[in-house]
């Protein structure tokens, strides 16, 4: 036995011994999307009663966090989480989850200089390796800035757990680490494969003919962007790079298929470059001790001067809503927290800022709510919805109608080119709240009546 397995023998406890280091007023902060703990989560939640005021937070988590549905009257625990899953949804629907806004590349400095803890770190890891490293596996973002703040660091290790190659700060060493607890090794969390619509398809076609060889991508969350990927992966294109936030299957599709290389990148060269992975087994399996690929902390991947060194970076982003001002809603329907911001701001506005770089915003251009299809181009944002990218940063928006660039274009223009791909049914409504709010023209009145 090394002495790193000595130490790993000292350290190691039950779930419901290492909880007991925290105390009520405490913030606990819990690892992110795939990584979210399940075994230290439910001790936590067996501990209600002895504690008062204890603040969690989370990011994505994939099943519904024990320590909220434990405390309804939440005397006793908070749940917050910057990114909001189906599961945090559902809890925010009962009242029981709370959102902390912010843009994702400012999260590990925002951490590190707070008063708000955290105070406790519960982090997910693949089991400790011969040097005494435990890796944070697919959630990198900032892991190592919570474990730099927090007062005690308990790791909860899953088998499963793919072993992620950095880039840096991807592990923690066994000498950092107070309490080892060993969880469930439960598989990880698995994105249902939802095959595309035609509409999908449709702008996956609008956004893949504006991709070049060499080009740098990002996709981001949601089924959309995803598809985009499936289809370049169909493409004649090469020498595609990945720089992104997110890791998905599209980049393995694309990868498998011959499309990258990362070649042409000017940092990073030959590697794929993320913070987090959400996919299925096959990428998990894919990215365990793969040098093609590099995990980073988000103050890197995101960092927007560091976006735009890659020429060509395309950013592939899903919005929820957007406005005749071009105002982009991507996170919440009303009141209602759907997600975050995440890295979408910051990828919309370092592509741009990348040589021949483009940052897409794409949606259906309508959605069926209930028994109801609404506009995703609307004259305003839901009421109290969260503007995620300004109207300012905004690039392309695309549609199954069509793309348009709002850059530079006046607000009249903006009006024009956004009802142009909205769909057809709500093209004269539209119109109407544009004479309303003062942004359409009588160069638009004429077009309007030409059509
Ligand atoms: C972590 C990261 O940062 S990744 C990098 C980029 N980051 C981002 O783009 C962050 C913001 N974007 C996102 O969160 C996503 O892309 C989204 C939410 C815009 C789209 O994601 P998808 O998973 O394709 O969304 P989907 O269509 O399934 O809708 C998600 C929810 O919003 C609801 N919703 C979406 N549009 C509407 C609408 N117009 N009216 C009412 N509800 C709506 C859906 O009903 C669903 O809610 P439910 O599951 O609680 O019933
Ligand atoms: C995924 C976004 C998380 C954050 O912004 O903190």
């Amino acid at each position: 036995m090394n002495r790193y397995q000595e130490e790993y023998r000292r350290k190691l406890v039950s779930a419901d011994e290492a909880v007991k280091v925290v105390k009520s007023g405490d913030w606990v902060a819990y690892s992110h999307f795939a990584m979210t703990p399940r075994v230290l989560d439910e001790a936590l939640a067996r501990r209600k009663d002895e504690l008062f005021d204890v603040k969690i937070r989370g990011v994505c988590a994939l099943h519904p966090v024990k320590v909220a549905l434990a405390d309804p009257e939440q005397k006793h625990f908070i749940y917050n989480s910057s990114f909001f899953s189906g599961a945090d949804r559902r809890l925010q629907d009962e009242g029981l989850a709370y959102h902390i806004p912010g843009l994702y590349h400012e999260a590990p400095g925002i951490l590190r200089g707070n008063h708000d803890g955290p105070d406790v770190a519960m982090i997910v890891t693949t089991p400790m390796d011969e040097k005494g490293f435990f890796n944070f596996s697919v959630s990198c973002s900032y892991e190592r800035a919570v474990c730099d703040k927090a007062r005690t660091i308990i790791v909860e290790v899953n088998e499963n757990a793919p072993r992620c190659l950095g880039g840096f700060q991807e592990s923690i060493h066994i000498s950092e680490v107070d309490y080892i607890v060993e969880g469930n090794n439960e598989p990880l969390f698995e994105v249902p494969n939802i095959p595309p619509t035609e509409v999908d398809k449709k702008i996956a076609r609008l956004i893949v003919e504006e991709i070049e060889d060499g080009s740098c991508l990002q996709l981001g969350i949601g089924g959309l962007p995803n598809t985009i990927g499936k289809m370049l992966a169909e493409s004649d294109l090469k020498d595609l790079g990945v720089h992104s936030e997110m890791m998905c299957n599209a980049f393995l599709d694309l990868y498998e298929a011959g499309k990258i290389t990362g070649a042409r990148k000017n940092i990073d060269r030959f590697k794929m470059v993320y913070t987090f992975a959400l996919g299925d087994a096959r990428l998990y399996e894919f990215l365990h001790n793969n040098p093609a690929c590099a995990i980073y902390p988000v103050d890197y991947t995101n960092d927007i001067n560091i976006i735009a060194r890659n020429d060509k970076q395309i950013a592939i982003n899903n919005a929820i809503e957007i406005d005749l001002y071009g105002q982009v809603c991507s996170e919440s329907v009303g009141v209602r927290q759907i997600s975050g911001t995440g890295g979408q701001f910051d990828f919309t506005f370092g592509a741009y800022r990348s040589r021949g770089g483009k940052a897409f915003i794409c949606m259906s251009s309508t959605k069926k709510v209930g028994d109801r299809v609404v506009s995703r181009i609307v004259p305003m944002i839901t009421p109290l919805g969260i503007v995620t990218v300004p109207r300012t940063v905004v690039q392309y928006v695309v549609t199954e109608y069509g793309k348009v660039n709002l850059k530079g274009k006046s607000t009249w223009q903006r009006a024009e080119l956004l009802i142009s791909i909205a769909h057809p049914d709500f093209r004269e409504e539209l119109i109407k709240h544009a004479e309303k709010m003062k942004i359409w023209t009588r160069t638009n009145k004429k077009l309007s009546l030409a059509c």
